[in-house]
């Protein structure tokens, strides 16, 4: 997907992604014992890097919009320091750093972080980007150890994506070399209501844990 639909959405305020409470996925399924840094790629102005800092994480997000990480220092009603580098502005805060640019221009090795927790960023992405996905995210993030990742199935006949339909055979294409893959449950939910203007009105919502092969 174009930078320029992404900027048109935020400026427009089409982001039905967008949620105003914790990801309950991610309340049930968050490991209890991890701790240190979790990585979000494309994190909007999710409040779950709220909640992952209140877990007693480092919390490090990638946004390509300025627009929607200042939202989320502004609404969070949290300071930052900025640092421009070449690639992104990083916007710091003791516990919640995001870095705003192309997440697919991220210097290798920048993030240092063992976990990851993806919702709505792999399936934001349409199927020509997503093995670069893959590969940038242990790229930038190598000494990733674990992740949480969210995906939706639909028929992707009926209409295209944002958001788009990732199946469980491509979630193994693009991890099962690395990790190991357990499907931890699925939840039939009702469709955004973009989506459902393009026909679909429900999703197969799929959470799986990705741990690093030893
Ligand atoms: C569907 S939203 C999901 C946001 C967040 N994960 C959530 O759960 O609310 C996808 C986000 O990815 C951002 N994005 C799209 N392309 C990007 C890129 N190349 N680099 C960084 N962020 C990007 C968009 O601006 C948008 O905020």
């Amino acid at each position: 997907m174009q930078h320029e639909e992404w900027i048109s959405r935020w400026k427009e305020n089409r982001i039905g992604f967008h949620r105003q409470d914790f990801n309950h996925y991610l309340l049930e399924y968050w490991p209890q014992s991890s701790s240190g840094s979790v990585f979000v790629p494309l994190c909007g102005k999710s409040l779950d890097l709220i909640w992952l800092a209140k877990q007693g994480h480092k919390v490090i997000g990638s946004e390509l919009i300025t627009k929607a990480v200042e939202a989320f220092y502004e609404e969070q009603d949290l300071p930052y320091q900025l640092n421009n580098y070449s690639t992104h502005t990083t916007y710091s805060n003791e516990n919640i750093c995001i870095h705003q640019g192309d997440f697919f221009r991220l210097p290798e090795g920048l993030i240092e972080s063992e976990y990851f927790y993806d919702r709505a960023a792999l399936i934001a992405l349409p199927k020509e980007y997503r093995q670069d996905y893959a590969k940038q995210l242990l790229q930038v993030a190598p000494r990733l150890k674990q992740g949480l990742l969210i995906t939706l199935e639909y028929d992707q006949n009926i209409a295209n994506g944002p958001p788009f339909a990732v199946l469980e055979t491509e979630v193994h294409e693009l991890f099962g070399e690395q990790f190991i893959i357990e499907k931890l449950t699925q939840e039939i939910v009702p469709a955004f209501p973009s989506a459902v203007e393009k026909g679909i009105t429900e999703f197969n919502e799929v959470v799986y844990q990705l741990i690093l092969k030893k």
